[in-house]
């Protein structure tokens, strides 16, 4: 996969551009995109199988229109086809209808997806082409819905064109409901939405074809909406090789403040997290009833535990990075290490978890800071109730 994404509205404002930049008819990309995802179904989502019978559901827009040049190859290759379309198909405009008279061209039928409408349970896979990068607001019941949940209930493998129906391209939300695939082949650029929220749900495995004009695109579209962290791709630009005399005093020192009674897991963990990825020096301010259990078998943690919480201000001193919140709770102790900690507060700081909770009663915002809160804690930070919780 490419490592930068983009949202739907740099791919729908620059798609154009591009194309015109590498020479090629919009068609072209629309024919080369319905290619690639019968290569993908067919290749990956079968294996090298040969479908007896396939569904293609097909919407208003161009992704419908990838969808017919689906249906299109896979008559060409006597496979039956069963295409269902979501209103009139006489209202399919420019590519999208030129797919369409040549899917009829080719032998093929239209059946509308009414309250009539069926997937046999015979099919060997769906082909979700209901939409794409268009998404522009939630789903309501009827045609599309209907569709969706014909397909939900299918055992048959699904390939989601572009984007699983229902999942916003940009923010991996679900809009009302969700066509979930087994695999997605995206084209021309990922889309920040295939990563975010709920894609690792619906996504399935990503594919990509970048039809030829990825290059293109990528140097029209100057500040992509994300980029993607391979940790193997950046770890040298995080982690760089180190001297061969080099000692641990080079590497900073984290401080870990957490590990209330009875809550040890979360801070060892964290401290484990900070010797793996190259801390010099790493020590936790925890509990005294959490001391044990932090320090078995992890020898290269330091512990400093202590009831008064007096007794950490020499250690936040001498830290160079630190991180308040794992297994913190939110009882006097704990209060009191955030009391200590704010007093340190222009130190990069991870703030974390129950840190996170007792801030939100008292808000304050710190550049030093990174937040990071699961939706939860986002919700009480933000004053709004996460339907998660
Ligand atoms: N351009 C290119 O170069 C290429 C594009 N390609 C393909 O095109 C796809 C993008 O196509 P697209 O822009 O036509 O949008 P698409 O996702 O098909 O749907 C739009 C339709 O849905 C409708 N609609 C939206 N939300 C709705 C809702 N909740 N409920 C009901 N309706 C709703 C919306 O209606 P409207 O908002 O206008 O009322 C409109 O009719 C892209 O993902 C890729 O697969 C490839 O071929 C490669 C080359
Ligand atoms: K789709």
């Amino acid at each position: 996969l490419p490592s930068l994404a983009y949202s739907c509205a740099q791919m729908q404002e620059n798609e154009a551009k591009a194309a015109k930049a590498s020479g090629l008819e919009m068609w072209t990309l629309m024919s080369r995109a319905g290619q690639a995802a019968y290569h993908t179904l067919r290749v990956h989502l079968l294996q090298g199988t040969k479908p007896n019978h396939i569904t293609v559901l097909a919407g208003k827009g161009n992704n419908g229109g990838d969808g017919y040049v689906v249906a299109e190859a896979a008559l060409k290759d006597d496979i039956n086809v069963l295409l269902g379309q979501v209103g009139d198909h006489m209202s399919l405009k420019g590519d999208a209808a030129t797919a369409r008279d040549r899917f009829l061209a080719a032998g093929g039928v239209i059946t509308p997806i009414d309250d009539a409408f069926t997937i046999p349970d015979d099919t060997d896979a769906i082909v979700d082409g209901l939409f794409g990068t268009g998404l522009s607001r939630e789903i309501r019941q009827g045609p599309f819905t209907r569709a969706i949940d014909l397909a939900s209930k299918s055992k048959a493998k699904k390939l989601a064109i572009d984007i699983p129906s229902g999942l916003h391209g940009d923010t991996g939300n679900v809009l009302g409901t969700v066509l979930s695939a087994d695999a997605t082949i995206t084209f021309i650029g990922v889309k920040k939405g295939q990563f975010t929220g709920k894609a690792p749900q619906h996504v399935g495995i990503l594919y990509f074809a970048g039809l030829g004009v990825e290059q293109a695109f990528d140097e029209i579209v100057s500040s992509p909406a994300a980029e993607l962290v391979a940790f193997n791709r950046v770890r040298h630009r995080f982690m760089p090789l180190r001297p061969l005399a080099a000692h641990k005093a080079a590497f900073g020192k984290v401080v870990l403040l957490g590990g209330n009674n009875g809550m040890s897991g979360a801070i060892r963990l964290a401290g484990e997290a900070c010797q793996r990825t190259g801390s010099g020096l790493t020590r936790t301010l925890t509990h005294p009833a959490s001391q044990q259990a932090v320090m078995f078998g992890r020898p290269e943690l330091m512990v400093t535990a202590a009831q008064d919480v007096n007794a950490f201000s020499h250690w936040i001193d001498w830290a160079t990075v630190l991180a308040v919140g794992p297994g913190l709770g939110q009882d006097d102790w704990a209060q009191g290490v955030l009391r200590l900690f704010l007093k340190h507060a222009s130190k990069p700081s991870v703030v974390d978890a129950d840190a996170l909770n007792l801030l939100a009663k008292s808000p304050q915002h710190n550049p030093h800071w990174v937040l990071t809160p699961h939706p939860g804690e986002a919700g009480r930070l933000l004053g709004i109730r996460c339907p998660c919780t």
